[in-house]
């Protein structure tokens, strides 16, 4: 789709063209040719976003800012006037926490919520713990840029000896309901990522989509960046500048081939996006 760089609701980041939710914005006619429509949104600031640590299936809480940016959120989606039928989100709980304050915040006490480690952040191995300024100074930043943003190089395992390895492979969530127990990661890519998540998102959230149901996903800024990927046919190489910041909704107009129509749309002062999304960016400076 050719690029209206001339369009007020449409900003240039990095490569990526993002819309801007207002209420004009909303009549901009995208609305009107879309059969469906789908809200997503990174949970807010968790304790470790906060210290600057690589996370990934450590389970962190939400920092006190993370609780204020989801409810927030939920206000937005609330003024934005968006409505749901079903939530999905990870198992870990700055997403869930994040989705039930925007629930709660938005008027939805009592939708369905589906769980599942399909939509759980990247696997972080081996760094995960780790401050991410410390291992730019450790390992140079362009080391880290790749660990972080690559497509297909994952960072290194997760050994048996890592501090987090018993609490996050003896997790009794994935017991139940996990990966089968010889593909438990250790590690994992954007690109193992993507494996594992879009079959839910093919199996599980699009038949809902083309059911008609209007769906919140919460996740997080990997598991994410593979969704986004996915819908906007973006390549190994440009996705290695999009960087999802916490707490920001953003929706997806789609057609009836569940490809969208329009870009991605983030509720929110544009300005206040992009400094978000570079804040992001910025965290694998050595400084
Ligand atoms: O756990 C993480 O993501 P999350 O905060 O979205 O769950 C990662 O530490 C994000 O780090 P990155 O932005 O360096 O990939």
């Amino acid at each position: 789709m050719a690029l209206p760089l001339r369009n007020p609701f449409y900003r240039l980041i990095g490569k990526t063209a993002f819309r801007f939710y207002s209420k004009d914005s909303a009549n901009s006619g995208d609305e009107e040719k879309a059969k469906y429509k789908i809200v997503m949104i990174r949970h807010g600031e968790s304790e470790w976003n906060k210290k600057n640590l690589f996370c990934g299936w450590y389970d962190a809480a939400l920092s006190e800012n993370g609780l204020v940016e989801a409810c927030s959120a939920g206000t937005a989606i609330r003024k934005a006037k968006l409505k749901f039928d079903i939530a999905h989100t990870s198992v870990l709980k700055r997403a869930n926490d994040t989705l039930m304050a925007i629930l709660l915040s938005s008027g939805h006490k009592d939708i369905p919520i589906r769980k599942t480690w399909r939509l759980n952040e990247r696997h972080y191995g081996g760094l995960t713990g780790l401050n991410k300024t410390e291992t730019a100074k450790k390992f140079g930043e362009e080391k880290v840029q790749i660990w972080r943003r690559s497509f297909d190089t994952p960072p290194p395992p997760m050994e048996e000896d890592h501090k987090y390895y018993n609490e996050i492979r003896n997790d009794p969530r994935y017991c139940e309901n996990g990966p089968d127990p010889e593909d438990f990661p250790k590690t994992e890519s954007l690109k193992l990522t993507i494996e594992r998540t879009l079959p839910y998102w093919n199996e599980v959230i699009v038949p809902q989509i083309r059911e008609g149901k209007k769906i919140i996903i919460v996740a997080h800024g990997n598991s994410l960046r593979g969704v986004v990927k996915h819908l906007d046919e973006i390549s190994d190489e440009a996705i290695m500048g999009l960087n999802i910041p916490t707490g920001l909704p953003f929706v997806y107009n789609l057609d009836e081939c569940i490809k969208p129509v329009g870009k991605i749309q983030f509720l929110g002062d544009p300005e206040m996006v992009k400094k978000a999304m570079e804040s992001v960016a910025n965290q694998g400076k050595a400084k």
